[in-house]
């Protein structure tokens, strides 16, 4: 069994204090010695210049810097400033991912965007600035320019994002009818998380940025850029230093928050249904997932093909509920592609009936598990809340040989384990029709014998049809075999 080195692994993720490499990778490679390294150039420059008007020393612009954070005024610019960037950041990230969103499903709306986010990341923050001073108020405009700033920046790092999810799972979540909720939290977010930290952490560097400029130009009474302007016409260098440390460090520290934030948030969802282990009721004990079935599958005449050479013949069969029916067939004949028709994944020619009104659940090919999330959140992923409690996953897993991982995360699972998990998503998914494609594989022989009684004992009622190249799967499982043929052209 490899539920020992999964453990392990598990262990080695799960504890301990980061290493020295997450450490670095955390602090964003700002590390203390690097900093400390060009203070002492600044310092030394300076001294070697000579001069407080042409470069003021460290020490004299921290010095500066806390008597201007003594004034409660200078707050009061903070607080003004602030306020602009939040807005502009916010505003600008909302745009960002309902433009992505939408040019993600449609090329011409892509097209339609290309224009305006080309021409917001050309123009420069300045002529924008003066260009919108026509229209607002300078106490307004920041609020516009920061927007015009995140909006393109965020655009293509979501639109880069979206596009590299992966269908397959998009196609599990169809198949299961995940709600939405469970799709954004479980599905979405998690494949997004990099593209959105990445956009957040950049636009939140750029929002500062375009903030102050903005406000150098249009100078709104209280503001951080107005300190910069009365800095620059008094000749008070030290002081203009000593706002720009104030501005890079509240940049840098909203952007560490945020990054924080999202981490947090990214953790909190994909812990997922696995919390609500801690309120398991016992209402649920013994309840099967597949629910009473009475629905028969009919398949008549059903054929897909792909090119000439390649695709699945066609195939006529029954499938009665509590009769599992196995698809036997050598490799590339189109046994997946037969389940998928069934799942509604695949347009076909000729006729399936029953699966009309019915819950489907499916083992796909590949595991298509959600790589952060812990065992049991996967287990669970697709259990109705008032169907299969914690509890019943907690005892299926167990039964699958995973009761020792289950808050491990599936991305530190052995193969073996991960095939096992998609089995009992699949068994604790509401359906009357079971799609099991190769469900065994990559198990020993007791692990398989294991699963296979298992799926035997839950699965009584259920319209069960499963593929496979075994036909010790096919008899594990009580089944009977049907031999599909590979489609040939001109001939279905
Ligand atoms: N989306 C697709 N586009 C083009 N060809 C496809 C597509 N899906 C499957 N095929 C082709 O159809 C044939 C059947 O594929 P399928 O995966 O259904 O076979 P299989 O019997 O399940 O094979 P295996 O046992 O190796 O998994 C293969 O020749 C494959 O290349």
């Amino acid at each position: 069994m490899t539920g020992g080195r999964g453990t392990r692994r598990g262990r080695r993720e799960g504890t301990g204090r980061p290493s020295r490499n997450t450490r670095a990778h955390r602090t964003g490679g700002l590390a203390l010695w690097s900093v400390a390294l060009w203070l002492l150039a600044w310092h030394l420059a300076a001294f070697a210049l000579g001069s407080e008007l042409l470069l003021p020393a460290p020490l004299t612009v921290a010095t500066h810097l806390v008597a201007d954070l003594a004034q409660p005024s200078s707050w009061e610019r903070i607080a003004f400033s602030l306020a602009r960037v939040v807005a502009g950041f916010a505003g600008g990230m909302a745009v960002a991912a309902a433009g992505a969103a939408l040019a993600a499903r449609n090329r011409r709306l892509e097209e339609l965007f290309a224009p305006p986010i080309t021409l917001a990341k050309s123009v420069p923050v300045a002529a924008i600035t003066v260009l919108a001073l026509v229209w607002l108020r300078s106490s307004e405009l920041s609020v516009l320019v920061v927007m015009l700033v995140v909006v393109p920046l965020s655009y293509e790092a979501l639109l880069a994002g979206i596009r590299a999810c992966d269908p397959r799972l998009s196609e599990m979540a169809e198949v299961f009818r995940l709600g939405w909720r469970r799709r954004i939290r479980f599905v979405l977010f998690p494949q997004l998380a990099p593209a959105l930290s990445a956009a957040c952490t950049t636009g939140l560097g750029m929002a500062w940025k375009a903030c102050v400029a903005a406000e150098i130009i249009g100078i709104p009474m209280g503001s951080v850029g107005e300190a910069f302007y009365d800095a620059k016409v008094h000749f008070d260098t030290a002081d203009l230093f000593a706002w720009t440390v104030a501005v890079v460090a509240l940049s840098v520290c909203m952007e560490r928050l945020l990054a924080l934030a999202l981490r947090a948030l990214h953790a909190a969802a994909l812990r997922g249904p696995a919390a609500a282990r801690r309120h398991a009721s016992d209402a649920h004990r013994g309840q099967q997932a597949a629910s009473a079935s009475g629905v028969a599958l009919r398949l008549r005449n059903v054929s897909r093909q792909f090119s000439p050479s390649s695709g699945l013949g066609a195939v006529s069969f029954d499938v009665a509920p509590g009769r599992p029916m196995a698809v036997m067939a050598p490799s590339g004949t189109g046994k997946t592609t037969l389940l998928r028709i069934v799942a509604g994944l695949e347009d076909a020619d000729g006729d399936v009936e029953g699966t009309e009104h019915a819950r489907i659940s499916m083992v796909f090919q590949e595991d298509r598990l959600i790589e952060g999330a812990s065992v049991l959140a996967n287990a669970l992923l697709a259990a109705s809340p008032r169907g299969s409690s914690p509890d019943e996953a907690i005892r299926l897993l167990g039964s699958l040989g995973l009761g020792s991982c289950l808050d491990q995360p599936v991305a530190t699972c052995s193969g073996g384990q991960r095939r096992r998990v998609a089995l009992a998503r699949a068994l604790l998914a509401p359906h009357e029709i079971l799609l099991l494609d190769e469900p065994f594989a990559g198990l020993d022989d007791s692990a398989r014998d294991a699963a296979a009684a298992l799926v035997s004992e839950r699965e009584g009622r259920a319209c069960m049809l499963v593929a496979t190249h075994d036909r010790r799967d096919a008899a594990l499982l009580g089944a009977r075999v049907v031999e599909l043929h590979r489609a040939r052209e001109g001939r279905p």
